[in-house]
């Protein structure tokens, strides 16, 4: 059966029912099998605020310094992976919420500037093909250990992509625009390489979306074929993604 990575960025919590409205498309679905991975910045945002921290992102990672770890961790691991889990059994699932580790990631440090933000190693074998044998739904927050213990924030683009290398699964990214968008605001059909890198030294794909379009890139390279950016506002485009149709934009390698 074919395995199915699903990267659903955070701000799908901002939209009642959105996530619901995913799950229900993906119960649907009987001839695949699915793994969630989730982001969270925007809950992330706002839970380190309200503790009074100042957060800044470097090319569209968030500086993570160890102070501010329980709050990440809190927003990521906790409640953004509990609502989603909450909206999956509410549409038919049995979801089982894991952190990179269970999902067989072992984190390093990426830079020394950018505190507790992670890479993805590999390394430890994963429960997620035994789950999956057990037809519960795996659901992946970003937040990642080492082998020296230490909590790491990874970004969910990247940490969906490591997942999909591992299960040597299809990945889709479901974000909050419908496409990759143009100077002039209109969607992009097809990136390749060099148009990502024009689009990017323009300042045209900035902040998240350059992670976004980099991983999606790197996925694209290493499954050797096209990639897709979507949007998780209108259900029916994973339908169609799914059943291999053109919806959102597609990243050739
Ligand atoms: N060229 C672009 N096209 C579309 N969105 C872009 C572009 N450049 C930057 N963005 C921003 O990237 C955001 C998506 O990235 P991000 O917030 O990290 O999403 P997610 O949480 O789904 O991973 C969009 O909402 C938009 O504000
Ligand atoms: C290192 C890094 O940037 N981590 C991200 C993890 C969450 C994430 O990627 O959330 P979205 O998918 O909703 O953008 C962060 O702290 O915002």
């Amino acid at each position: 059966m074919q395995t199915w990575v699903i990267k659903l960025g955070g701000a799908v919590l901002n939209t009642e029912d959105a996530a619901k409205a995913l799950f229900e498309a993906l119960a649907s679905q009987t001839q695949a099998q699915f793994v969630i991975v989730h982001g969270g910045g925007s809950l992330v945002d706002n839970w380190l605020t309200e503790a009074g921290f100042a957060s800044a992102k470097h090319q569209g990672l968030r500086i993570s310094p160890k102070e501010q770890m329980p709050y990440i961790v809190g927003a990521l691991a906790g409640c953004a992976n509990k609502q989603l889990m909450s909206q999956a059994i509410i549409a038919g699932h049995k979801p089982v919420g894991l952190s990179l580790y269970e999902a067989g990631i072992i984190s390093s440090q990426k830079l020394k500037a950018l505190g507790q933000v992670g890479n993805c190693d590999g390394g430890v074998q994963s429960v997620i093909p035994e789950l999956l044998k057990l037809g519960r739904l795996p659901l992946v927050s970003s937040i990642g250990f080492g082998e020296d213990g230490l909590w790491y924030n990874v970004n969910a683009d990247e940490a969906a992509a490591a997942i999909a290398k591992e299960l040597n699964a299809e990945i889709i990214f479901m974000t909050d625009v419908e496409a990759v968008l143009d100077a002039n605001k209109q969607p992009l059909h097809q990136l390749d390489t060099n148009q990502i890198n024009t689009l990017i030294a323009e300042g045209v794909i900035l902040g998240g979306m350059e992670v976004k379009v980099k991983t999606s890139l790197l996925a694209a390279q290493h499954l050797r074929r096209g990639v897709y950016i979507s949007s998780w506002q209108k259900p029916e485009n994973l339908i169609a993604l799914l059943a291999g149709e053109h919806v959102g934009t597609k990243i050739t390698p």
